[in-house]
This record gives structure tokens, sequence and C-alpha cells, in this order.
């Protein structure tokens, strides 16, 4: 940028907060500054699709002051009312017009980017969603394995497991949404059984999921899961699933350095299913590839639970997809019932909407967690924080047995004395490691988990902390590696086969030597020389957003206090999120106040994708 266009910007931002150069020079592409409707409305456009919307919702910034800050003596900018923001917004989309750059719709101004994105997606998942009929024959095939899949005795409560497979099995595009533990890969593997046993023909399947842990642990728990079904008539079936899962931009053959993966429109992926789980991390631009990487006759079923954090990137497609109240009671059409009651006479049946168009199917029964956790979890989803403070156990500082805990306890932010028991504590498990193996198992003993990166009470001051309790004689040198040190990787490194996310823990070899040590996807422990190492930081603490896909015994939640703006980043589904990365218990450090006030924020994406599927289905 030239001295002159910076400052030129710098002096028409300078009483916008949080504005950056981009979204001047965005809005500055189609509006003259002087036109200050239009202007500061594509500013907004900008700054919206940067906080992860698709999409600019007029509604949402009539008649507000958007972008003012007393602090940073930022006076922000008045927007008008909804009616000339609709017509500006509709000048806006007239003017530029074929190719379209700037699309109006139904209250939202959008880029044809996102705009393309979400029709595309909408086109995927509609072109769908018909009701495959199954034949006589089909269902006698579904008749000799569902004993094998499920216990088909008489029910008297919906076993939702079932009725997910058996809706799923009918249509090309499905979503099987569910809290922690509520067994999604346990129907998912009984989904993949039931969809080979239906088919005539060998079925090509492919697994994927957004980052490479959750790949891992979607590979080892579908293998597990099939390991555990047994009987004569699903042995053969099972030799044809495959289990080991790939990350989605490995599966599009996405170059780095490149935004064009190896499959496209031109070049698909050949497969006749395909998974894909932790889809709430999976973001609408990358969503977008997928479906057009993908052959029309390819059935496409996501996993994952819609109320945990939206994808980094913008678009929240998962939510987008699933009924607000996603612990709605089932309603399917007419037929779709009687499918699940021919296949599932058993089970109680479901009630009937003949206008459903539902493609999402619950599991709501949490087969891992019972107790608090559980119950913690569910208030928490449902934003009930009065029964989530009555839930939590208090205490004012850390009790013994504290990391040992089946619960969710509630203690404030500690310092001193109270704060140095509760790391080594936290971190007992880590301190008595004898060896790389033990001490990796120790590091899924229990994670810090954070919201923020820095400032207090962010991941890079807990590390500190941690370090300075468990580690008063460190020793300046050796780039900070210590035997025990437990570390994550910050980049991709495809010669050492270490990726972004990956844990692991310094330790040395039998000759002394100080090396990383790391599981890898087949469960084989392995040394990386230090000198080779890419880039890492300590891991005692992560980032919340980091932790997505991964569990812990215990967790201990960190929820600084913040005011003003920051206060809002901090939602319902991030703590959630937080939560639920526990298996056994959650340690919350914060005043009661705000756990309230955090589980009345929520994570906003404003998208449009519900409405193009609407439309589609409208014209379909
Ligand atoms: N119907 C069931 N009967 C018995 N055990 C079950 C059932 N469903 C799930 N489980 C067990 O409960 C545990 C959690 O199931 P699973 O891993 O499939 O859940 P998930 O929803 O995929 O969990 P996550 O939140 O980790 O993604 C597993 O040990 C699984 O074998």
């Amino acid at each position: 940028m030239s001295t002159a266009l910076r400052t030129q910007s710098d002096k028409r931002l300078s009483h916008l907060a949080d504005i950056e150069a981009i979204d001047y020079y965005f809005a500055c592409q189609f509006a003259e500054v002087t036109d200050a409707t239009p202007f500061y409305l594509l500013v907004a456009l900008s700054w919206h699709l940067r906080q992860g919307h698709t999409c600019l919702s007029l509604a949402d910034i009539a008649g507000k002051r958007l972008f003012d800050d007393a602090e940073q003596n930022c006076e922000g900018v008045q927007f008008d009312d909804l009616t000339t923001l609709v017509k500006a917004a509709r000048e806006l989309s007239e003017q530029f017009g074929e190719p379209q750059q700037l699309i109006y719709h139904r209250g939202k101004l959008y880029t044809a980017r996102y705009w393309q994105f979400e029709l595309t997606v909408a086109e995927g998942v509609v072109s769908r969603t018909r009701q495959r009929a199954f034949s006589d024959d089909d269902y006698d095939r579904l008749h000799q394995v569902w004993p094998q899949l499920f216990p088909t005795m008489p029910m008297l409560e919906q076993d939702w497991q079932q009725v997910a497979t058996a809706c799923a099995l009918t249509r090309d595009f499905a979503v099987i949404n569910g809290g922690p533990g509520t067994g999604k890969t346990y129907t998912v593997a009984r989904l993949l059984l039931a969809l080979q046993a239906a088919s005539d023909k060998p079925l090509t399947i492919k697994l994927a999921a957004p980052t490479g842990k959750a790949a891992q642990r979607l590979t080892e728990s579908v293998s597990n899961s099939l390991h555990a079904i047994s009987g004569d008539s699903i042995e053969g079936i099972k030799q044809r699933i495959v289990t080991e899962a790939s990350t989605l931009h490995r599966l599009l053959g996405m170059r780095p350095f490149s935004i064009k993966p190896k499959h496209h429109t031109d070049n698909l992926i050949h497969c006749d299913v395909l998974i894909i789980d932790e889809a709430s991390m999976v973001d609408l631009a990358l969503m977008t590839r997928v479906f057009r990487a993908l052959p029309a006759s390819t059935s496409v079923y996501l996993v994952g639970d819609a109320n945990q954090l939206p994808s980094v990137e913008s678009g929240n497609v998962l939510e987008a997809l699933t009924p607000d109240d996603d612990s709605h009671d089932l309603k399917v059409t007419d037929a779709l019932a009687k499918h699940v009651h021919r296949l599932c006479p058993h089970l109680p049946g479901i009630a009937v909407d003949e206008h459903s168009l539902t493609t999402v199917f619950p599991l709501k029964v949490s087969q891992r967690y019972s107790g608090k956790l559980a119950e913690v979890a569910v208030a928490m989803r449902d934003g009930d924080s009065d029964r989530v403070l009555n839930l939590l156990t208090r205490t004012s500082e850390p009790v013994p047995g504290l990391m040992e805990l089946e619960d969710v306890v509630l203690m404030p932010v500690q310092q001193g004395n109270g704060l140095r028991k509760l790391i080594k504590d936290s971190f007992a498990a880590l301190s008595q490691a004898n060896s790389p193996a033990s001490a990796l198992e120790a590091m899924n003993h229990c994670r810090w988990l954070t919201p923020v990166r820095n400032g207090e009470g962010g991941v890079n001051t807990l590390n500190e902390e941690i370090e300075r309790v468990l580690q008063p004689n460190r020793m300046a040198g050796n780039n900070g590696h210590y035997i025990g040190r437990p570390i994550m990787v910050l980049e991709n490194d495809y010669t050492q086969r270490l990726f972004n996310g990956d844990t692991g823990v310094i330790w040395p070899d039998d000759s002394q030597q100080l090396k990383a040590w790391f599981y890898d996807r087949h469960g084989e422990l392995r040394a990386v020389s230090l000198s080779r190492l890419p880039a890492v930081q300590t891991v005692y603490a992560m980032t919340i957003h980091k932790s997505q896909g991964s569990e812990f015994r215990n967790v201990v939640m960190w929820l600084p206090p913040a005011q003003g703006k920051a206060a809002s980043m901090v939602t319902r589904e991030l703590i959630y999120t937080g939560l639920t990365r526990a298996k056994k218990g959650c340690v919350i450090l914060a005043a009661s106040e705000r756990v309230s006030a955090v589980i009345q924020t929520r994570a906003v994406r404003h998208s449009g994708l519900a409405e193009r599927i609407d439309e589609k289905w409208a014209g379909a």
C-alpha cells in the first residue's frame, strides 16, 4: 500500500474502531467515500465477513451505532433505518450487475463469492434429499443384518441411533447431530454396514474430518466400533468397509500455497459414500469445495454437534442445517415413518408431519457420560444458566482429590498457593511419568483451556505460570525444552509427518538425547530429533478453539474476567465446547456471574444458507 493511500485510509478510518484497511479498500471498489450510506454499508459487509458471517444482515445494523469505542476515541458510524439501508443495498446490487459482485437478497447483502458458495452447498444438499425407495429384497438384506447392528427387542423408549440409521439410509444427504458421547461414531459404523448390506455392489466409502487429529480419532473409533460388531451375516460386509479417515484437505488434494484443489468439478473424487465427522468445524468455502468435487451420485453424511463452536473461517454450515431447537421431537413424512417401522417394528413410532423436510437426525442420549457432566452440558446447551449454576459444585479453593473428580466444580480464579496447588494436582500424572509413553498418556489426564491466547488468563500466561510451578529449577537454553515438556506442533511439516495441532512430549532417548515423542497414525511411538522439530509451543494450557475434537479426563477451564467488546467473544458455544472436552470432571475457574453472562452470549453467525436450502426445496 502506498503511503498516500495508507494516509487516506487512516484518515477515513480514524473514527472507526475495529476497522482495517482491507474494509476501507473493499468499500472503495464500489462506492465513493463521500456516499456515506453505501460506503459504510460496504465497510460493515467487509467487517462482518471477517467476523465469520457470510453476509450482512441489514436488520442487524439498522438504526445502530457501530464501530464506536470511547477508549479509542472513536465515535463510530450511525447507520440509517432499515428502509434506507435496503434501498442503498438494492442500488449497489443493481449497479454492480453482470458478473454480479454484490447481491442483495431478502434483507441481506452478499458478495458474489459467498452467495455462490451458499447456492452450491444448498444445491448439494437438496439434490440429495429425495427418499430412496427400497425393494422387498433390500428390506430382506437389511433385516438379516439389523439384529447384529442393533438390539431388536421391543422398546418403550425411542432408540435414536436406530432411527437415525434407518432414516439416513433412505437418502443421499443426512446430518447425524448429537452431543458428546451420544454414539455418533457408533451410529456411523452401523450406518456404513447397513448401507453396504442394502447395496448389491461393493461401495467405495471415504471417511474424512476437518483436522488431522479428528481424522485420526475417526479412524480409531470406527475401527473399534466395527470390531465390536460380529455375526455370520455381517463378517463379509465388514471386510468391505474402510476405516482409514483422511483430512478434507487431503481428500480434496489441496496443495500448500494453492487455492485450487486437485479435485473439483472437472476432476471428481470417485466414491459412493462420504462421511464427514466433526462437521461443525467445516466452513462454507470448504463445504463448497467438497460438493463441487463430488459426483451427484455420492451420498454425503455429516456427523457432528451443532452446539459446538462454529468453524474458524466464515459460515456455520452445520448450524444452518440444524433446527434451532435440536432437542426437537423428530417429525418425518409418512413414507419415512413407514420405512422406519418396516425396518424397526420393535421401536416406538415416530411423529409424522407430511411437510417435514428434515435432513437432520438427532442423537439425544449420552452413552458415555452420566451424572453431573452430562446434566451440566445439557443445561448449558439449552442456555439455562440458573440450572447450570445450581448443578455446579462450589468450592473457594482447591480441595484434595480434585483431579480424580467426576463432577463439575466452580471455583473463583485462583492466585498464590491455591493456584500452585491446582497446577500441581492437575499435572500430577505428568510429573510422575517415567517414560515417553506414560507421559503422553498423562497428558490426556488434564488440560487447561482458556478462551484467549494473550493477556490475563491467556494461553501464554497460563503456560508460563504452570512451567514456573512445575519446573522451578528449569535452566535457560535447550530452546526451552526439558524432560516432560508437553508440546503442540504449530505448523504442518510433511517431511516429519507432523501436523498443526499434533501433541507430543520431550523425553530423552536411550542415549540420553532429548527428543520429541509422538504417536503416529498407527499408534506407534516415534521420536523426532529436536533439530528437525517444526515450531512448537508448550501445551499445559491451550485455547478452547484448538481443543476442538480432543478429549481429556479432566478439564480446567479458565474464564478470565472480560470487559467491553472482549466479553462478547466468550460465548455459550465456546464454554460448551470446553466443558464437553472433559470425559470425567471439569473445574471452571470463574465468578458465577461470569458463567451466567457467558451462557447468555451466543455465537451468532449471519448466513443465508438455510434460506437458500428452503428456496431450492420450494423450486425443486
Ligand atoms: N447403543 C450403545 N450401546 C452401548 N454402547 C454404546 C452405544 N452407543 C455408543 N456406545 C458407546 O459409548 C461411547 C461413546 O460412543 P461414540 O464414541 O460413538 O460417541 P460420539 O458421539 O461419537 O462421541 P464423541 O463426542 O467423542 O464424538 C463409546 O464407547 C461407544 O462404544
